[in-house]
């Protein structure tokens, strides 16, 4: 039994139009780490979600009609409860989803400043007046609220990915029905007990837990009642959605697969490109969308670059995320750990050489040692492919031209990170990587201040910053005739 100040967070019962229920069907929800069960969750079938739908649909006009300073009141009243309660909330998130309890916190923290950002912008949503085209007109611009959002999200972060939809959502006026995903419903309902505590009306926030991912998928897509979907996950995925909703022209924001590059040129700081690949990289176990895929390391500092990486991957502590010092935890599942080891064995196979790491841990389950991959090369799976786990394959390079052509060498767009102190190369190269957000000298880019989003096939639509509400409102063009 998981130990929290307040047991009431470890909520199993689906959530919908401010009720808690369930439906006699569970599925159970497992710790990675150990393979214990957590506790059996409420398993909601279409009809259980066409009902959200419509108890979403019956909230819109009243929760649309607030204030935006009402709105955001509640949403600051969210924040609140969700710092008070942080500890509890990433004691949830570690054990359902395997990441050590640091980085768990960290991702509550992260969740709650896109709650606390849009509670700040629900009062901001401005529209805008034109100047007449005709003398007896006068024109106005209104940003209405799309209506339903549905919401798709992974595994990964299933606390930060919800939050950094609902909050815009709900600030700009818009009810939300919360899909998260089967093998980590836990935090997603645990965000729920809180929005409840902080007044969100009957019908706001819903969330509907379920196993079958594609019915309830093709219910939200297909449902007239949804105005938009929005998704964080596999490109995979992410076109199926897309294909769905076009019945019903449905308006999408899509986080999608990345493959992310990270250049190290001849005059970069070796020592801090170290550092920004060891968070790039290694970040949730190399299980987030943003991770350094490929690393690419100019000739002139590729031995003392991959020297001193491999140096300090190889002192990574890996265990159980509730073990202090801890800092890679487990992949989140069998599949998973399968993929890691397909792209290495394909990369060994092809001629790249293991600097440090190689194999499953020895504490088996699904832990994987971190890992460095040398002389690797574009014909290798991992210069394609997402690999999502702790790999870091290094490809060396003599000319920015020969960098940034493999950095852009994929269907992919959402990161791309280098380290270079030459601020005419910083511009030129930052200006040529085909990607929706760059990291330069950094490997952490995540905050909501900003807009998070790729180009490509890495999605489309962003998430948090000034545009943020953007995905979640529709333009109104008012034209005033026979003013005289
Ligand atoms: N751009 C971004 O921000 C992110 C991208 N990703 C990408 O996703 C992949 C790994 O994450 P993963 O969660 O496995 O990705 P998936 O795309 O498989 O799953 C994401 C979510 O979609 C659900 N889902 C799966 N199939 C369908 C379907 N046919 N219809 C509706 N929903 C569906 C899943 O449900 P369930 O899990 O219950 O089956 C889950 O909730 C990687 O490629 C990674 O890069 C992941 C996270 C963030
Ligand atoms: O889903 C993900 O991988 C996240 O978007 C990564 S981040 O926003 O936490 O960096």
């Amino acid at each position: 039994m998981l130990k929290l100040n307040d047991p009431a967070l470890l909520e199993t019962r689906a959530y919908v139009n401010g009720e808690w229920i369930e439906t006699g069907r569970t599925f159970a929800v497992f710790n990675p780490a150990t393979g214990d069960k957590i506790a059996d969750v409420t398993d909601l079938g279409v009809d259980d979600v066409s009902r959200a739908i419509d108890k979403a649909y019956d909230a819109r006009a009243s929760w649309a009609a607030k204030t935006g300073k009402e709105r955001g009141a509640v949403l600051r009243k969210w924040f609140d409860l969700i710092l008070e309660n942080a500890d509890d909330l990433a004691t949830i998130l570690t054990a359902e989803m395997g990441k050590p309890l640091a980085e768990a916190k960290g991702e509550i923290l992260y969740g709650a400043s896109y709650v606390e950002w849009f509670a700040e912008e629900a009062k901001r949503i401005y529209g805008d007046v034109i100047p007449g085209h005709q003398p007896d007109k006068r024109i106005v611009v209104l940003k209405q609220p799309v209506g339903v959002v549905g919401s798709i999200t992974p595994w990964n972060f299933p606390n930060a990915m919800i939050a950094r939809k609902v909050a815009p959502a709900l600030a700009v006026g818009c009810t939300f029905v919360a899909r998260p995903a089967e093998l980590t419903p836990l935090s997603a309902l645990a965000m729920a007990v809180l929005g409840e505590r902080a007044g969100l009306p009957q019908g706001v926030f819903n969330v509907i837990p379920s196993i079958d991912a594609s019915a309830i998928g093709k219910e939200l897509c297909a449902n007239p009642k949804v105005a938009k979907i929005t998704f964080t996950g596999s490109t995979r995925v992410g076109k199926i959605l897309m294909e769905q909703g076009a019945a019903t022209i449905k308006k999408v924001s899509m986080e999608l697969g990345g493959n992310a590059p990270f250049i190290v040129f001849d005059d970069a700081d070796v020592d801090a490109a170290v550092e920004g690949a060891l968070i790039a990289k290694y970040r949730n176990a190399g299980q987030t969308c943003v991770c350094a895929n490929r690393i690419y390391v100019q000739s002139g500092v590729y031995k003392e670059f991959s020297e001193k990486l491999s140096k300090r991957v190889a002192a990574l502590s890996v265990g159980d995320g509730f073990q202090d010092g801890v800092a890679i935890g487990p992949l989140i599942n069998e599949a998973a750990l399968s993929k890691v080891e397909a792209h290495l064995s394909d990369a060994i196979a092809k001629g790249a050489r293991i600097a440090t790491g190689g194999q499953r841990h020895a504490l088996g389950g699904t832990f994987f040692q971190p890992t460095v991959v040398t002389d690797v090369n574009r014909s290798m799976i991992v210069q394609h492919e997402e690999t999502f786990g702790p790999i870091a394959p290094l490809f060396e390079f003599e000319t920015e031209d020969e960098a940034v052509e493999l950095a852009n060498d994929t269907e992919f767009g959402l990161a791309g990170y280098f380290y270079s102190k030459d601020i005419s190369r910083v511009w030129r190269v930052a200006e040529r990587l085909e990607t929706g957000m760059v990291g330069i000298n950094t490997g952490l880019i995540s905050t909501e201040v900003a807009p998070f989003g790729g180009v490509k096939q890495s999605g489309q639509g962003r998430e948090g910053s000034k545009y943020g509400a953007d995905d979640y409102l529709e333009l109104k063009y008012m034209c005033f005739g026979e003013i005289h």
